[in-house]
């Protein structure tokens, strides 16, 4: 796929027909950790008035914990697991509530989805996902999705919502994701820096970062940074989806393809894939050592890594988990869901299907990990 130009990608942003958007935190809360309705109504505005020309959009939408901590009476942004998950509780309550109002002003209708990276990763959860934001879109609902975190487990969990958006604009097909943060762009180095400049156009976010110096949060309620938006545009990118990022006031001009926030290219032609979801969405909980037929067979892709040619497990996971597929020098080949919990793996290495259907009968005669949950690094 040859490199667009800046306009050609702005253009495409400004015809997209089926748009992700995602809003931070610090875009719609105060520090004091309550909801900002002047700026929601404000993303909200921008957002009806894309729908009204005939966009379909996803709003990944962060703030649950940042609008829950103040009601329940915390100065700051709690820092243990628990209260996290309880200001989420609270917060992603009230933020529902005003989207509801917001939208309705414009006679549209919201609806929740709450995901968990655990629950979306299985093949079946995934098309579930999928299918239901498909529904909603057609419904003309603005989908409003959020990490699960009232109940998500620390150990599998997005943390962020920029990969999460990524991910959906993957799941949904979309022609554009928009990042909306509290910077209006990305900068050569932390925008506070004296001397950082702001990067119009990125045209391949793999290798655009080399000149680029990152910081941590600006604020006191985001979580990811500048990081973790950027492994966003790099996922949307290899999806061939273009990406712009803007500070949240300038949503309206974003969805409009003008010149505004940076804007990063796609490198791949458009298309969905649940092996990319893979890839992306989740840490592995451990690892497969393949010897070296299997590093090879896995390295040439669309084979799958069955047990004879496994020769060491570490981690402790479930059937369905993400796991790490090294060689025997410890060099990273794939990722892919194990097709057994990590304590049954031992007794099937080295054994072919038919030794592992006489040994331990039937269910186990299938591949560690089957080649349609398999994606190479
Ligand atoms: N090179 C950079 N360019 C732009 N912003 C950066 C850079 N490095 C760090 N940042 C910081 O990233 C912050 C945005 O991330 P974050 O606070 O997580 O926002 P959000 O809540 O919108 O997800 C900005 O406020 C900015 O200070
Ligand atoms: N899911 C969390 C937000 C996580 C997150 O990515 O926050 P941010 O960096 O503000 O986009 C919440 O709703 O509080």
């Amino acid at each position: 796929m040859s490199t667009q130009s800046q306009n050609e990608v702005r253009r495409s942003i400004a015809e997209a027909r089926t748009i992700v958007v995602k809003v931070g935190s610090s875009s719609l809360t105060s520090s004091s950790g309550h909801l900002d309705p002047d700026r929601l109504f404000g993303l909200v505005s921008a957002i009806a008035q894309t729908v009204r020309m005939d966009a379909r959009i996803v709003l990944v939408s962060s703030g649950a914990i940042a609008a829950g901590f103040g009601p329940l009476g915390f100065g700051s942004r709690p820092t243990d697991v628990a209260t996290q998950q309880a200001a989420a509780s609270v917060g992603q309550g009230l933020l529902m509530s005003q989207y509801e109002t917001a939208f309705a002003r414009y006679g549209l209708k919201v609806g929740q989805i709450l995901i968990t990276a655990r629950d979306t990763i299985q093949a079946t959860q995934y098309r579930n996902v999928q299918r239901t934001l498909a529904r909603l879109l057609e419904l003309g609902v603005v989908p409003i999705v959020n990490e699960n975190d009232a109940l998500a487990s620390n150990e599998i969990r997005f943390g962020d919502n920029d990969r999460l958006s990524a991910l959906v604009a993957n799941i949904v097909r979309a022609d554009a994701l928009v990042l909306l943060t509290d910077v209006d762009g990305l900068y050569t180095a932390p925008p506070k820096e004296p001397g950082s400049r702001q990067i119009p156009y990125v045209p391949n976010v793999m290798d655009a970062l080399d000149n680029v110096r990152i910081g941590g949060t600006g604020s006191n309620v985001g979580t990811g940074g500048m990081v973790t938006k950027l492994e966003a545009a790099r996922v949307a990118a290899v999806s061939g989806i273009p990406t712009v990022l803007t500070k949240a006031a300038n949503a309206g001009p974003a969805l409009m393809g003008d010149r505004v926030g940076t804007v990063f290219a796609p490198i791949k032609p458009r298309g969905t894939s649940r092996r990319l979801w893979i890839g992306f969405a989740a840490d592995p909980r451990g690892t497969l050592v393949a010897d070296a037929g299997a590093a090879k067979a896995v390295r040439g892709g669309r084979a799958s890594l069955l047990s004879a040619g496994v020769v060491g497990v570490t981690g402790d996971f479930s059937a369905g988990d993400p796991v790490l597929i090294v060689d025997e020098h410890g060099n990273k080949l794939a990722k892919g869901l194990s097709g057994f919990d990590s304590e049954e793996i031992p007794a099937t290495l080295g054994r072919t299907s038919a030794q592992l259907r006489k040994l331990l009968g039937a269910e186990y005669a299938h591949p560690l990990v089957h080649r349609d949950d398999l994606v190479l690094l």
